[in-house]
């Protein structure tokens, strides 16, 4: 019986449902106007306020009990989101991933059961060069998603693409994708290696992971 209401409660949701065909047919989903306007602004001026309170660190390589930091691979700076003590712009941040997570999880039996994510400003001069988001010693990310908190006028010649390295047919595909605010990217963690190119401009973003552990 309980299993008859919760599907009687389940409402189809146009937007995942383009996420997940998708990644289903390319491995990645580009969505503009994931949150409102309102909510990356307000996203924004949390991040930026955070970076002047001096609470971002160098980002490392690896995972946390394994991580060295490298200049020559990346040079952004990051503050990890808590969910247990975030700000009203951060809640609702929260409120909508915990949303799309039970949804996947309903539809796609992914079984996520853990998610992370963190703020990254990357400096002027700063990039993230080629690779997977999994670590030799842990392959429990599986989803990565990208939301981009840059200013409405970001312009092509700022740099800062994302370029996801798909491969077709045996042949690469490079995608190039620019981190206009609003767009969010969502990719198969364990499947695309991708790299963010050199910023002319200070590029900001939350970036974080869906997990089965
Ligand atoms: O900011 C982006 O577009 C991607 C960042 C990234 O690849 C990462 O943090 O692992
Ligand atoms: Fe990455």
């Amino acid at each position: 019986m309980n299993e008859l209401f919760e599907q009687l409660d389940f409402t189809e949701d146009p937007c995942y449902e383009k996420i997940i065909a998708d990644l289903l047919e390319r491995q990645y989903s580009i969505v503009e106007d994931f949150f409102p306007a309102g909510d990356v602004i307000a996203l924004r001026h949390a991040l930026l306020d955070k970076y002047e309170e001096d609470r971002f660190k160098k980002a490392a390589i690896g995972n946390r009990v394994n991580e060295v930091i490298e200049k020559t691979v990346r040079g952004d700076f990051i503050l990890w989101l808590n969910e247990a003590c975030a700000n009203t712009a951060e809640e609702l941040f929260f409120s909508k991933i915990n949303h799309f997570v039970s949804y996947l999880n309903k539809t796609c039996f992914l079984g996520i059961l853990h998610k992370e994510f963190h703020y990254a400003i990357y400096p002027k001069g700063t990039f993230y060069k080629r690779h997977l988001d999994t670590f030799q010693n842990d392959d429990r990310r599986k989803l990565s998603m990208v939301f981009y908190l840059n200013e409405e006028n970001w312009q092509p010649e700022y740099g800062g693409e994302l370029v996801l390295y798909k491969e077709e047919h045996g042949k690469e595909c490079p995608v190039t994708i620019y981190p206009y605010p609003g767009r969010m990217v969502i990719f198969e963690s364990q499947v695309l290696e991708h790299e963010v190119r050199p910023v002319e401009r200070e590029r900001l973003s939350i970036t974080g992971w869906l997990k089965t552990s």
